[in-house]
């Protein structure tokens, strides 16, 4: 966790998830999956976001970009279990079969389904995606952790996004067409969704320059498609939960030795 972002795992507690603005049975509103624990380094309870630690490093890239712009990050969801994914897929195909509204909204072409929740293991499942929002921040502070002193954002006002975080549909698209997720450099080229509001073109501009590749289909996804490339064939698959995040104060000999090796 990067100390001066906002977390806030809306699944843990009451998931955001709807489809052309009507609420997905079994989801909407509903406790997901836990991701709460008491955490050592920062000596209270908080959210558990786990990302891995090569992307981790990006996160904390666009925070610097962010801050320096008198905004933050605010997090929603990085690892996805394998079965939420399912879930999430089940209940959507299934409301699709029921509403044709609903079903408009994530095929319409040159749209299709998987664009809206990856019908295979996803992103979120490989440890290499992230699902955010942008705010301004209103006060700042400042507090200690471990031997560092970091900003803590005490006050923030969220911005007006296309849609709201998690509306499942085209409504929410960045581009106008979808370009494949691993293309690091063609979505530089791509004609921007007229309903791309302001805020999302700079969270769009921070994550980019810190080396994150944007989803076509939603305003609020980012890939780290370096490390997706690193990691190959060892990707996870999710089939797990995670409950527990270990860490302790960071002391500054321990992290000097860690960043000089
Ligand atoms: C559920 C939605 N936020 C999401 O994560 N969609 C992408 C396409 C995914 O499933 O990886």
């Amino acid at each position: 966790m990067v100390p001066s972002i906002i977390y806030d795992h809306t699944n843990s507690y009451n998931a955001q998830f709807k489809s052309s603005y009507v609420d997905i049975p079994e989801l909407t509103g509903q406790a997901l999956y836990e991701m709460i624990d008491y955490n050592n380094r920062l000596d209270e309870e908080t959210y558990i976001m786990p990302i891995l630690y090569q992307t981790a490093k990006k996160v904390y890239d666009a925070q610097q970009i962010a801050l320096q712009n008198g905004e933050s990050l605010i997090v929603y969801e990085t690892f996805r279990p394998r079965d939420v994914q399912l879930l999430v897929n089940e209940a959507l195909a299934d409301l699709a079969e029921s509403n044709d509204v609903v079903k408009a909204g994530i095929t319409k072409e040159p749209w299709s389904m998987t664009w809206f929740i990856n019908t295979n293991v996803s992103n979120h499942q490989r440890g290499v995606a992230i699902d955010l929002s942008l705010v301004r921040v209103d006060e700042l502070s400042e507090r200690i952790v471990g031997d560092y002193h970091v900003p803590k954002v005490l006050d923030y006002t969220p911005y007006e996004m296309q849609t709201p975080l998690h509306e499942l549909s085209i409504n929410s698209a960045m581009f106008t067409k979808p370009i494949a997720s691993k293309d690091q450099e063609g979505w530089k080229k791509m004609e921007v969704s007229s309903a791309v509001t302001e805020p999302a073109l700079r969270l769009q501009e921070y994550m980019t320059e810190a080396g994150f590749t944007p989803l076509a289909s939603e305003w609020w996804h980012f890939n780290d498609v370096d490390a997706l490339n690193s990691i190959g064939e060892k990707a996870g698959t999710g089939k797990f939960r995670i409950t527990q995040s270990l860490n302790r104060p960071p002391k500054w000999e321990e992290v000097r030795t860690i960043t000089t090796e």
